[in-house]
């Protein structure tokens, strides 16, 4: 059974349509993506998945539980929103007990589930401090333990890593996969950061004005906007006039020339299949050369995101 079920879900305030039809699965473990411009429905998605709003149109259910239940909803899911307030005076651990006591855990099972969430977060040494002295990461890595004191099955962050430093957003990231992978919960994330998605999420949607413009893996949401993808292989220096005669057998890629990086070399792909991409993997391999680097995607969904919200598509 999927663990959320999305259909026609939309949400008008006034004239203006923030959530406009929107249709998606998530299963268990899914790390999902909320991506789009300012403006382009996230939050607003997340506020009438989470029962803070109500749809004007369309429904959705978490593990078979209609949207409209709300108390029964909120038992299944998790949220940290987008500008989560903490009660500072109190310690990390206070904060976690407390909410895992609303909830309905006994004193022991409350502590009990602090104690590991404080653990999972990387928080254990500091859970004794007040939250008036967290940094910002602690924070929200206190937030993220804080969604998942009722073991839900979906949970919601609202631009986690936001103003976060390169550390933080790495500590948040791998506490998101762990939550994804070791919880078998589903995440839904909403973010600005495309390597973010990358590094994490195992699909995407993509909104502009309310709308879902593509959705499914990094490769599905590059092929959608047909983008001829290229790549970039790097091997040892010495060894490029034998992977060029490796890949030159591979159909479906050309050479667009060296880089300014020496041992590096530039492909383009004639379609946005994935295949010769593989095959040329496979050549390199087979012709034992070592690949010091080969990227195709990275660069791509900047350029596919860019082309899917810019605003004079219709
Ligand atoms: N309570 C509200 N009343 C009126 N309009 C609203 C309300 N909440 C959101 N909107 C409008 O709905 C649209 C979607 O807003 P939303 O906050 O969901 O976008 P977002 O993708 O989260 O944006 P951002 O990336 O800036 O956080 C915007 O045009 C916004 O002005």
């Amino acid at each position: 059974m999927s663990s959320l079920e999305v259909v026609g879900l939309s949400k008008r305030f006034g004239v203006r349509t923030a959530v406009d039809e929107l249709t998606f699965t998530a299963h268990q473990g899914d790390i999902i993506g909320l991506l789009g411009p300012n403006g382009g429905g996230k939050t607003t998605t997340i506020r009438l998945l989470t029962t803070i709003l109500r749809p004007s149109a369309g429904a959705f259910s978490v593990t078979g539980i209609p949207g409209d239940q709300h108390s029964a909803i909120r038992q299944r899911i998790g949220v940290l929103p987008e500008s989560a307030g903490y009660p500072v005076r109190q310690t990390g651990r206070e904060y976690l007990r407390y909410s895992a006591r609303l909830f309905g855990l006994s004193r022991a099972e409350a502590t009990r589930v602090t104690d590991r969430l404080l653990a999972d977060v990387g928080l254990s040494d500091r859970a004794g401090a007040r939250i008036s002295t967290y940094s910002r990461g602690m924070r929200q890595r206190l937030g993220i333990a804080r969604a998942l004191v009722n073991d839900p099955a979906v949970v919601f962050l609202d631009e986690p890593t936001l103003g976060l430093d390169p550390a933080g957003q790495r500590e948040v990231l791998v506490t998101v996969r762990d939550i994804a992978q070791r919880r078998g919960a589903t995440v839904v994330l909403s973010t600005h950061t495309l390597t973010e998605v990358e590094q994490v999420c195992t699909s995407l949607l993509i909104l502009r004005r309310g709308k879902l413009l593509a959705a499914g893996t990094v490769s599905d949401v590059i092929a959608t906007v047909g983008a001829q993808r290229s790549g970039r292989l790097r091997v040892a220096p010495g060894l490029i006039p034998r992977a060029q005669a490796a890949l030159a057998r591979v159909s479906g890629l050309e050479f667009t020339g060296d880089t300014d990086h020496p041992g590096e070399l530039k492909l383009d792909a004639t379609s946005s299949a994935q295949e010769p991409w593989d095959n040329a993997l496979r050549a390199l391999l087979d012709a034992r050369i070592a690949v010091l680097a080969f990227d195709t995607d990275a660069t791509r969904l900047s350029d596919a995101f860019l082309s899917l919200t810019e605003e004079d598509q219709p």
